[in-house]
């Protein structure tokens, strides 16, 4: 236990005095966990001990020069119950490494970092927008049309989900059979909300997993009765097509790379919830900040109309030339810091971290708040301010900015997620000013589930086809 290891090892990281059996699980803040831990701190629930590291950096050295000692996730009891331990995020070892490996090659194949992928992105932008306008005073799109207040959450989260739809079993949804692809992202969506009814959430949870394993395999079940091409069309396409090759020797696939029909299920479920609430929840922060802030929205659709002329859309190349919406968007990301204690890492040896000794085994969380509120880096760390990312008019990049993690395990969706930001952001911004309900203060108050989110709110977009195009 934590007591007797602090015992026995005087250099074991300090912790808060703890409660039997439980440690100091009473102490954490479970509504702002990142709050209320603000110092490097080993502290335990149960049996297990987990150190809290923060600073710039402890945390670069174990994301990056000590990152290969702290590359795994730790294992959980309730782990392999409910979710599978193997996949994308949760596997370790030369599993994880085949996984990503063959996942990040096969997106990149898909046009990841590519103008493919950004025309997938605009579409699916353009869809929304034109559904907005083609819908008359009855339609569902009544409210966003007349600037009437709306909950962007199920639009936003929608057409995020679309496009890592169409990355993983595009072929299907090309043909108009979304139905699969929709009741997973559905389920997604309903997952931080099952959790709120807590006890026996566990159960529904696990109930609801297991549903969404089995919609995933009836993708794959379609995909194997639909592979006359020699060309693969999407995620699911390319692994199976991968797994073919082996199957002389395993039915199942290829056994000594660890491509196997298990790890496909695994890996395409990862990227449904890796991609869309990450990005989803980010969007939503983005439309509040620009409605609670409207002179830096003003500021935005400035930079925009002068770089886009109005009869096209943004795109990525555009960015460069955007320094001040390229600094709005990276704020966005600091402010909402949706991942405040990044996601787990167990020490897969005995090592020490700036004079402590972390035995094997220790989880590691690393202190993202730490950084992206830190008042020596950031000018005004607890207020939206765009200028922390500028210098002299020109974009900065800042080292005590981490949404995505760093090193080996960083983020395997960034080069998807950033594109599918700037051009939401942009292409909205360019049509839509967004601003608060008549009468009502919006509130910057978040809840926490699988990110940091902000809590529901309503908003109003104006249509600024008819607005006067600002010239600089
Ligand atoms: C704003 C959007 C996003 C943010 C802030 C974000 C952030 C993160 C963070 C902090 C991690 C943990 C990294 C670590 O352990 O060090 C992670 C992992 C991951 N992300 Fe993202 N992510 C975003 C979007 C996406 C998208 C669009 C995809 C889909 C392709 C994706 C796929 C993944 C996967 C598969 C992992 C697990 C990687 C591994 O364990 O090897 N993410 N993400």
């Amino acid at each position: 236990s934590y007591g007797q290891r602090r015992r026995q090892d005087p250099n074991y990281p300090p912790g808060p005095p703890q409660m039997p059996i439980f440690g100091n699980i009473f102490q954490i803040d479970s509504k702002n966990p990142h709050i209320s831990i603000q110092e490097v701190r080993s502290v335990r629930g149960g049996q297990e001990s987990t150190s809290f590291v923060t600073g710039l950096p402890l945390i670069k050295e174990v994301l990056v020069n000590q990152g290969h000692l702290f590359v795994d996730r730790p294992r959980a009891p309730s782990q392999s119950y409910i979710f599978k331990i193997n996949g994308l995020f949760a596997s370790n070892g030369q599993e994880w490494k085949d996984q990503r490996r063959f996942t990040l090659m096969t997106l990149r194949n898909f046009g990841l970092g590519k103008k493919t992928l950004e025309l997938q992105i605009q579409k699916e932008v353009i869809y929304f927008i034109e559904a907005i306008r083609e819908e008359k005073d009855d339609g569902p799109f009544f409210f966003y049309s007349t600037g009437q207040p709306f909950d962007p959450h199920f639009q936003i989260n929608n057409a995020v989900s679309n496009i890592i739809c169409s990355v993983t079993s595009g072929k299907y949804e090309k043909k108009g059979d979304g139905l699969v692809c929709t009741k997973i992202f559905i389920a997604v969506v309903l997952f931080p909300r099952i959790m709120e009814y807590l006890p026996g959430a566990h159960k529904k949870l696990f109930r609801e997993f297991q549903k969404l394993e089995s919609f995933v395999a009836q993708m794959i079940k379609q995909h194997k009765e639909d592979q006359n091409s020699e060309e693969a069309h999407d995620f699911i396409d390319a692994y199976l097509k991968e797994l073919s090759k082996y199957l002389p020797f395993c039915f199942k696939g290829n056994i000594s790379s660890n491509l196997k029909e298990n790890n496909l299920v695994s890996c395409t479920l990862d990227l449904f919830f890796a991609g869309t609430e990450s990005t989803s929840t980010t969007l939503r922060w983005a439309l509040l900040y620009m409605a609670f802030y409207p002179e830096i929205q003003g500021k935005i659709q400035v930079e925009i109309d002068r770089v886009v002329d109005h009869s096209r859309w943004p795109t990525m190349a555009d960015r460069e030339n955007m320094p001040y919406t390229h600094a709005a968007i990276h704020e966005v990301q600091r402010m909402g810091n949706i991942i405040p204690l990044n996601a787990p890492r167990v020490a897969t040896v005995d090592t020490t971290l700036a004079g402590y000794h972390v035995p094997k085994g220790t989880r590691l969380l690393t202190n993202l708040t730490s950084l992206h509120r830190d008042p020596k880096e950031w000018a005004t760390p607890e207020t939206f301010n765009p200028e922390h990312f500028l210098e002299n008019g020109e974009f900065k990049k800042r080292e005590s900015f981490l949404p995505f993690s760093a090193g080996k395990r960083v983020c395997l969706g960034e080069q998807l997620a950033q594109p599918e930001l700037f051009i939401f952001f942009t292409c909205l911004l360019q049509r839509f000013t967004f601003q608060a309900p008549p009468d009502t203060q919006l509130s910057l108050d978040f809840q926490f589930g699988l990110t940091i989110s902000p809590v529901p709110y309503q908003i109003c977009a104006l249509s600024r086809e008819t607005e006067p195009k600002i010239n600089l």
